[in-house]
């Protein structure tokens, strides 16, 4: 191991291609945090040295993993004048009008794969093969498709996993093709497989003037923090959500999502919804609503809020380290405060877009349990009573409409504690739900795609038609060290035998969902290391609104005091339920489980903390 740490220095460049294309002062960096990382340091460091490394990474990730997906047309304008997007998310980035509004290019965290078994080979045929090697049904299968279900512990429940569904409704879908694609179970294979063959759309491919990519994808909905998700992505959408009546938007009588006669619910995005986030879509409403009594235009303040509960709530529950607490404090107060101002303007094109590859790591099905438990919430007064369960009600009835009747008869309140009383799964192979194995997928719309789909074997197969990297050239990329064999992985056994029969001995074949899900966790994490450093560059993903248009011009007075004294999604829920909290919630945030004791008061300061 020593040996191995000192002759370090020299890093082959097929290692890290990326390297030969720095600057001299950008390689001494890298080979700092390549040192580091031999040593499997960073994140036993302690926190000021680990801020230290997080930065250097930073700094690297975001000279040379954001790529755009080539020029966009529009012009400059008055940022003065326009103190607000347009609905389709037009007038954010000062230097140009178009960027990231609705439809425009992903950019990208590396460039396409250039692997053989990718979608770099032009003919059509060999393409196939290559996109079907090894089978994605066989990947699923083997080692993704739930087994027994595991639970991520008291850290994550399933309020925060529904929030990282809302969060992706807000900001990425990929354009679908007209073109269907057909998936067949090799033969001999089919009997194990919930779909023996399905259908479903292409990716939309776009040809781009990029250098580093020839094809590109588009993002249908709009990827700024603006609250799409309630307000919709475009004219037509926000037409539907909003009431027209003092800048209200639609709400029923029971504080939950209005309904169209078809039953589809009235909110911004209505695709593959669920009870749990149509929940949280209700409760922002809510906090629109209630915001909308003060000010006319409520919007900007809402979208802020889902911003901060994200970054200094959210994250530090799925990333549960003193490190990364520290660095979601610094970034709370660059972001939605004055440093950051527009000193990294120039690359917030790509940043904004969407990226391909932050769609990737953010394949977390396995988030999803197989029911919901119920709770029973009798009126209880004074100090915190963990709610008996009352019955468990399995996923797939609360999905699409009829999880909206469920929902209406459950009650925000019941589903709340319920959600925020249970564990969520974990990002961990053989926990993808089965249900998911035979889903009917939603239209933009709202409406059923008839054919049902297998989601473990399309996830698998999405990420190759996207020509992104297998696990071991995504690590190169985003400058990490990749595995030369599966012990660098995990030390589970029996993983490793099943990764075996599925890749055989080639590490550069492993998917990179699968690779996700088995690597080794550093402690406190929910998710990967390599998804981690993904999340690094977008935990910054910050427009104007939240840096220099962060004032009480653009927000009033009233609107800024309303943000800057929301702190958690607790906070909300303590607005429109004051009782709740106070009967329900032992834990210190809303989305670790209800019922685990707050965090111990730690005397030391957070910034001279020592290594876990
Ligand atoms: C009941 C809940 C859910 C259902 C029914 C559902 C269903 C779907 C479906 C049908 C797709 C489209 C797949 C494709 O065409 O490639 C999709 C995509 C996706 N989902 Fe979910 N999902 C749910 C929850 C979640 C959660 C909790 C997460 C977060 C971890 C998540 C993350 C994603 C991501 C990242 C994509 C890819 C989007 C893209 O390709 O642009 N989903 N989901």
């Amino acid at each position: 191991m020593v040996f191995s740490v000192f002759s370090a220095p020299y890093v082959h460049p097929e290692l890290h291609p990326i390297v030969a294309k720095m600057t001299l002062f950008d390689t001494i960096l890298f080979y700092v945090i390549h040192f580091v990382d031999k040593l499997e340091l960073w994140q036993r460091l302690p926190v000021l040295l680990g801020l230290a490394y997080l930065g250097i990474r930073r700094h690297l990730h975001y000279r040379y993993n954001l790529l755009h997906a080539g020029g966009v047309n529009g012009h400059k304008y008055d940022t003065q004048e326009y103190a607000y997007t347009t609905p389709d998310g037009m007038c954010n980035h000062p230097a140009d009008h178009l960027i990231s509004s609705q439809g425009t290019s992903f950019g990208r965290n590396m460039p396409p794969t250039t692997l053989d078994y990718g979608t770099n080979i032009q003919l059509l045929f060999l393409m196939l093969i290559k996109l079907l090697d090894p089978h994605p049904t066989v990947v699923a299968s083997k080692l993704l498709e739930r087994k027994n279900f595991k639970e991520a512990g008291k850290q994550f429940n399933m309020i925060a996993c529904s929030w990282m569904q809302l969060m992706i409704h807000d900001w990425i879908d990929h354009l679908e093709d007209t073109e269907q694609v057909e998936i067949r179970a090799p033969d001999g294979y089919s009997s194990g497989c919930p779909l023996k063959s399905f259908m479903y759309f292409k990716t939309k491919k776009f040809k781009t003037d990029a250098s580093c990519m020839k094809f590109g994808f588009q993002n249908i909905r709009t990827p700024w923090w603006d609250g799409s998700v309630i307000y919709g992505n475009n004219e037509k959408g926000m037409k539907r959500a909003r009431t027209f009546k003092d800048g209200k938007l639609k709400i029923s009588e029971d504080g939950l999502l209005e309904h169209d006669e078809k039953g589809i619910p009235i909110s911004g995005d209505v695709r593959n919804c669920w009870a749990g986030f149509s929940l949280l879509q209700a409760l922002f409403v809510k906090e629109h609503n209630a915001l909308c009594d003060m000010l006319k235009n409520a919007r900007l303040v809402t979208s802020a809020i889902i911003a901060k509960v994200h970054t200094i709530d959210w994250t530090v529950e799925l990333l549960k380290t003193d490190t990364l607490l520290a660095g979601m404090r610094i970034n709370g107060c660059e972001f939605l405060g004055k440093k950051f101002k527009d000193l990294f303007g120039n690359i917030c094109g790509p940043l904004l877009s969407g990226l391909v590859e932050f769609v990737s790591v953010y394949r977390m099905h396995s988030l999803l349990p197989d029911e919901i438990v119920l709770r029973d919430i009798k009126p209880t007064r004074g100090e915190y009573k963990c709610p008996p369960i009352l019955e468990k009600e399995p996923m797939k009835e609360l999905l699409g409409k009829e999880g909206e009747r469920r929902l209406s008869n459950l009650g925000m309140e019941q589903m709340l504690v319920s959600m925020g009383h249970q564990s969520s799964g974990a990002v961990d192979l053989w926990n993808y739900p089965t249900w998911l194995g035979n889903l009917i997928a939603h239209d933009i719309n709202g409406e059923d795609i008839p054919d049902p789909v297998d989601m473990a074997t399309m996830e698998v197969y999405r990420d190759r038609e996207r020509g992104v990297a297998r696990y071991n050239e995504f690590r190169r990329n985003l400058l990490m060290i990749p595995i030369s064999k599966w012990e660098d992985l995990t030390d589970d056994e029996e993983v490793i035998e099943a990764l075996r029969d599925v890749y055989e001995d080639d590490a550069e074949k492993l998917d990179l969902i699968v690779g996700l899900h088995a690597e080794k966790r550093i402690r406190g994490f929910a998710i990967s290391e390599t998804a981690f450093f993904i999340f690094l560059i977008m935990a910054w993903k910050a427009d104007r609104f939240f840096t220099t248009n962060f004032n009480s011009k653009t927000y009033t007075d009233k609107g800024l005091e309303w943000v800057n004294k929301t702190e958690t999604l607790k906070d909300v829920i303590d607005r429109h339920f004051p009782e709740m909290t106070k009967n329900w919630m032992r834990s210190s945030r809303a989305f670790c489980v209800w019922d685990s004791m707050p965090d111990p008061t730690n005397y030391i300061p957070l910034y001279l903390r020592s290594a876990p």
